[in-house]
């Protein structure tokens, strides 16, 4: 059991009449990325929020570092990283001085503070605007200041809510480099998120959550193919009667058609044949999205 950094067994939440959470197996291992993915009201909090023992759980169990969360709740929270809270930062202080505070209020020693608090800097891009005042940093910085407060003393297992929700795609990207550093550490991640893509990017494995319930779990890789086959695009102008000789989905406004490919590069050759008096401009053969599986899935 111990060599999960996260292990739930039919893990559950009834708040009165609803099933916030049911039926939840994890295995978490150290060094790994799990990413609960869902949309509002999946449970994806719920399931955080139980793992970090702000919540009891109502059926089943789970242990964190090798501690039960129901029983043995302070020896879990000495183990973990909670990060996406904003709480424990100081609008009045720098991003350097908020570190420290936090290093200190750990019991490090002001050298062990002070040295981690400049590595945390330098590796979340921080090291720059290190003196200036939280209340001047962009939401991005703010989110990346709020990583590193989570870090400065080193733990097994860290959660990140949403991390990204809100950041444009530029801070979102800072934000992935932090996170994926995070695991050469050796900590077990697990990361919730709304975002295909930030699954897709970050995690070994993926729980998607509906209504409660596992609605699938796998590798990234893993959920792709099992939603369904590959699948060939074309772009053309002619994409209507193209879509009727090969019996396609059509995307207007892309022009473009789309037809299943099981067969892959064969099907690709039949279909450009097919197309072959017409002036195709982009034609591609490709996997599933996630995004597409997730909407399969749920
Ligand atoms: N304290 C509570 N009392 C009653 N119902 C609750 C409570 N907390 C959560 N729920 C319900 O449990 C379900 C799961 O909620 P949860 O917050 O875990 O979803 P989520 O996937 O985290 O959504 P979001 O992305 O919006 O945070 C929802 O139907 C929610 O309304």
């Amino acid at each position: 059991m111990n060599s999960y950094a996260v292990r739930t067994d039919a893990l559950g939440r009834r708040f009165s009449e609803t099933d916030a959470l049911r039926d939840l197996d994890l295995e978490v291992a150290p060094g790994t990325v799990l990413g609960l993915l869902g949309h509002n009201g999946a449970g994806k909090t719920t399931a955080v929020r139980i793992l970090t023992t702000l919540l009891e759980p109502t059926a089943g169990r789970a242990e964190v570092a090798g501690h039960d969360v129901a029983r043995a709740p302070a020896a879990v929270r000495e183990q973990i990283a909670v990060a996406g809270q904003d709480a424990s930062l100081d609008e009045r202080l720098t991003g350097r001085e908020n570190l420290m505070l936090l290093g200190r209020l750990q019991r490090l020693s002001k050298a062990d503070a002070a040295a981690r608090t400049e590595q945390l800097l330098e590796r979340f891009g921080l090291a720059d605007a290190a003196g200036r005042l939280l209340g001047t940093y962009s939401g991005g910085m703010r989110r990346r200041l709020d990583l590193a407060a989570c870090l400065v003393v080193r733990r097994p297992v860290v959660f990140l809510d949403e991390p990204t929700t809100g950041l444009d795609p530029a801070a979102r990207a800072d934000m992935w480099g932090a996170i994926a550093d995070l695991v050469t550490e050796g900590a077990a991640l697990i990361l919730t998120t709304q975002y295909l893509e930030e699954a897709d990017r970050l995690a070994d494995r993926i729980v998607v959550l509906s209504g409660g319930r596992t609605v699938a779990e796998g590798t990234p890789a893993e959920l792709k193919r099992r939603v369904g086959e590959r699948r060939v695009h074309i772009t053309l102008d002619a994409f209507e009667e193209a879509a009727r000789r090969l019996d396609a989905e059509v995307d207007p406004r892309a022009r473009r058609v789309s037809v299943a490919a099981p067969n892959g590069p064969d099907d690709l050759r039949r279909i450009l044949d097919a197309l072959d008096d017409l002036d195709v401009e982009e034609a591609s053969l490709a996997q599933p999205t996630l995004d597409e599986a997730f909407f399969a899935l749920t």
